[in-house]
């Protein structure tokens, strides 16, 4: 399938059974796993700190100094991700076990015993062995099939679980701080998501039947799910990766954001009326769970990356600490009380790691606000050390030091000499604050990479003092310490509780941070009114506020509309608005007669991405709260990069009877429970689904229907236009084991399931173990329309990791280089890089092509 030319280094870990040999490549790719594996600092300060057991000792530099396996995730709701697994189990994995290499039978992926449901695998057979070696090639072929379409995710081991010991309950308000790439925010939804269909199903069955309505707070949308995710990341570009893993998911709950974590904006919710006269007040938004995963040193993924070994130095996690403490008191500050903040690191730096904890809890007044949950019964199997209670730190010049005291001696007896950066809170203080709560994991324990993990509960309000204090902090301390980041922040205090920062993209805003704990956006002179990231020429200034005190008194749709637009022109990053629609415009109305979607069903959540607000191409459906969020921040300088579910595309309607709004698969979960009969079709017979995803367009017209099996008089039947497919599992001989659905669309003379083609050839291979080429039937049909239809019928491509203009016209990304000036090792604890993309063959030009119809 991919390129495999040697395009650019890869990020190979070839050279045998893990033990990263040097056996020159195939091409001409650069062979990490030939990088030296040894670094003096490195391995005296860790020996030194005593993390394992003495007699582990070798243990763990055997494993730190191997290859880590490769591991991945069954992703998406959980039936399917169990459908997709066994075929894991009982086609792929004897197929595996019996293949020869290097004289032994290769070993099979097993199952990480710990995971719920065993939904997350590792295998030790070096990924380029199974790309390269023939007799995995039918193995490889089904891993990047389903990586292509979102079924199984790369993911490292490790970094699975902080989601895991989230305890997200469905309803819950959750914040992903440091997000991108998303690999756990991925899990977050999946798990915030849980359960909804089958809930959604129980209630329409009710409803169709004349019983109760379901009760309980997970039926408070008619089960629909009602919780929220917030993604967030600081940099621009990562935000945008962010996006197209969320947009995988076909979720509602999702808002993605773009700002930084440690001034990270309160939410505005709509106010409350008031019942006694006074104006009233403002509501922001409060968590349930955050996770601040946050960016690190990295020595915890060395196994992986391997660059580590000679870039690790003492600087890296130092330099981290103070940025590390104030994302973890942002997010205390933002978290209900008796909510949890997850603190996760892929660094096993105490400084990165325990300092950080001790220092946030002493700031917000002690263990009687906020405290350690203990970890130690958490995930059952999976093996772990206790956090430390005690460390020392290594400077800059790599001595190392026990205590504070010894510091302050050294400095006043020999001056500042390497020792600028370390700080009293990066040393153990005595308090009696149970670190050993927290959880660290090490490579030797189970062949993986290592992992911090840390759970904090919210006891009380923080104290109002402490809050202050630790704000002041931000404001004053935000452009030193943050100097080291990939990208550049900058923050200058402006009043005593006003705030003015310029951020990673230019964008400047202004927050005021007098309300006990909220960072308000109170203006923000460069935005694009809504969404909008500056550019980095657009600093603040008196003459760009006057512009904007001008620019406001423009009706504003007319503004965001001119706003845009000269971003455009100029070729700078910018977010459509996000509008939402009067229920009752026809375009919605002719929508919910054409599919019969029943009352329960809300039309009030469908927005567009226009400033206009105008229902052309694309509707996007989202949950009630996120509908809240956007509207009732919009213009305050959230930068929204992301949210809503792709529901309903225009198209061209081959009658004028027939509705011109088709239901997008994206959005089809969620409606499909709420489609009337009337535009519902079953299919029982494998076959009958197998002749749908080889042949595209296959013909439809006089006797075609009988070709169909059961599925052809119900199409036949059929007025033109969109309609659902569902598929039931049954028992019966070549029936289903797993419930699913699709838009069929009905033209003059075809159907077509409306599926893109990586989404086909993934099913086929799956279900059928076919891999034979699609049939597009349109191609041997004689044109019947205008050639203008077929134009019209292409779906957008999606990207996979790098931002591009999207045809859809939701994102418009002119990428800008964020990088920092020095080489800088800030792990972003990557599951998935572009290169690695690369490798596996999922260039974005070698992706299908995507969903097109046929109006013939
Ligand atoms: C360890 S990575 C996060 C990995 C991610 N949680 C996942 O599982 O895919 C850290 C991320 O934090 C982002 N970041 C760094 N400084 C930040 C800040 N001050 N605010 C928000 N995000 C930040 C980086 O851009 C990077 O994407």
């Amino acid at each position: 399938m991919g390129k495999r030319g040697g395009k650019k280094g890869g990020r190979g870990r070839g050279g045998g059974r893990g033990g990263g040999g040097n056996r020159p490549r195939p091409d001409n790719r650069t062979d990490k796993s030939a990088l030296p594996r040894s670094n003096e600092r490195f391995e005296r300060y860790y020996n030194e700190l005593g993390i394992t057991p003495e007699g582990e000792r070798d243990a763990f530099w055997k494993a730190m100094k191997t290859d880590l396996p490769n591991s991945f995730r069954f992703t998406g709701s959980k039936s399917h991700a169990l459908a997709v697994q066994e075929t894991l189990r009982t086609r792929y994995i004897p197929e595996i076990t019996s293949i020869k290499f290097e004289g032994q039978y290769a070993d099979a992926p097993q199952p990480v015993e710990w995971y719920p449901d065993k939904l997350a695998w590792f295998m030790t057979t070096p990924k380029n062995v199974i790309r390269r070696f023939a007799p995995f090639a039918s193995f490889q072929k089904f891993l990047v099939a389903e990586t292509d379409v979102g079924n199984i995710t790369r993911q490292e081991v490790v970094s699975m679980i902080p989601p895991l010991v989230m305890d997200i309950k469905p309803g819950m308000t959750v914040l992903d701080l440091c997000a991108a790439p998303g690999s756990k925010s991925a899990q977050l939804i999946e798990l915030l998501n849980a359960g909804e269909e089958d809930r959604a199903r129980r209630v329409a069955h009710n409803l169709a039947n004349g019983l109760d309505s379901r009760e309980g707070q997970e039926y408070a949308d008619d089960g629909r799910s009602t919780g929220l995710l917030i993604a967030n990341d600081i940099d621009y570009k990562r935000a945008h990766m962010l996006v197209h893993q969320m947009k995988r998911l076909s979720s509602p709950n999702i808002i993605v954001t773009n700002h930084d974590a440690t001034i990270y904006p309160s939410i505005k919710l709509p106010s409350l009326p008031s019942t006694d006269g006074r104006p009233a007040h403002n509501r922001y938004l409060k968590f349930d769970r955050i996770l601040a995963d946050v960016p690190c040193s990295g020595d915890g993924t060395l196994r992986k990356n391997l660059e580590i070994w000679r870039l690790w130095n003492p600087s890296n996690g130092l330099g981290l600490h103070q940025t590390q403490i104030r994302i973890l008191m942002r997010s205390l500050q933002m978290l209900k009380v008796g909510g949890r903040v997850v603190y996760s690191t892929c660094s096993m730096n105490p400084v990165e790691d325990e300092a950080v904890l001790a220092e946030a809890i002493r700031q917000c007044g002690g263990t009687d606000v906020v405290q350690l949950v203990d970890t130690k019964d958490m995930l059952p199997g999976l093996i772990r050390f206790p956090g430390l209670k005690k460390w020392k730190i290594m400077d800059k010049a790599g001595r190392i030091w026990d205590d504070w005291t010894s510091v302050e001696k050294q400095r006043a007896e020999r001056g500042d000499d390497g020792l600028h950066r370390l700080q009293e809170s990066m040393f153990a203080s005595g308090d009696d604050i149970p670190l050993e709560r927290a959880m660290r994991v090490y490579p030797h324990s189970q062949n993986t990479g290592a992992f911090f993990i840390s759970i904090l509960e919210k006891k009380s309000e923080l104290r109002t003092k402490n809050q202050l204090q630790s704000q002041a902090k931000i404001v004053g301390e935000s452009t030193a310490s943050t100097s080291h980041l990939t990208t550049d922040n900058q923050t200058k205090e402006n009043s005593p509780t006003k705030v003015e920062t310029v951020d990673s993209n230019g964008v400047a805003n202004v927050l005021d941070t007098k309300l006990g704990g909220e960072v308000e956006m109170v203006r923000t002179p460069t935005d694009v009114s809504v969404n909008g990231a500056a550019g980095a020429e657009d600093v603040p200034g008196k003459r760009k506020r006057e512009d904007e005190d001008q620019k406001s008194a423009q009706p504003d749709q007319k503004r965001v509309k001119s706003e845009v637009n000269q971003r455009k022109a100029k070729g700078q990053p910018f977010e459509e608005p996000f509008k939402y629609l009067d229920a009752n415009i026809p375009e919605l109305q002719s929508v919910k007669k054409f599919y019969d979607l029943s009352p329960q069903f809300p039309m009030d959540r469908f927005m567009v991405r226009n400033a206009e607000g105008a229902a052309s191409k694309n509707i996007y459906y989202t949950t009630a709260l996120a509908k809240d969020i956007l509207q009732e921040n919009e213009g305050k300088g959230m930068k929204f990069v992301h949210s809503g579910v792709k529901m309903l595309v225009k198209q061209d309607a081959p009658s004028p009877e027939t509705c011109p709004w088709r239901i997008q698969t994206d959005g089809l979960r969620i409606l499909e429970t709420w489609v009337g009969q009337s535009r519902k079709v079953k299919l029982k017979k494998k076959e009958t689904l197998r002749k749908l995803l080889v042949e595209m367009f296959p013909n439809f017209h006089e006797d075609d229907w009988k070709s169909l099996d059961e599925l052809g008089p119900q199409m036949r039947d059929m007025p033109m236009g969109c309609c659902v497919l569902l598929i039931e599992p049954s028992e019966e001989e070549g029936g289903f084991s797993e419930r699913m659905v699709f838009p069929l669309w009905k033209s003059i003379h075809s159907l077509n399931l409306m599926m893109p083609k990586e989404d086909r050839k993934a099913m086929l291979l799956r279900l059928f173990n076919d891999d034979s080429p699609l049939l597009n039937m349109n191609q041997n049909r004689r044109p019947q329309g205008n050639s203008k239809i077929e134009a019209n019928e292409k779906e957008p491509e999606e990207v996979v990791t790098e931002p591009k203009v999207d045809q859809d016209s939701d994102i418009n990304i002119t990428t800008r280089n964020t990088s920092s000036p020095e080489p800088m090792l800030t792990n972003d604890n990557e599951d998935i890089t572009k290169e690695e993309e690369e490798e596996e063959g999922l260039e974005e030009e070698e992706r299908g092509e995507g969903v097109q119809l046929s109006t013939q």
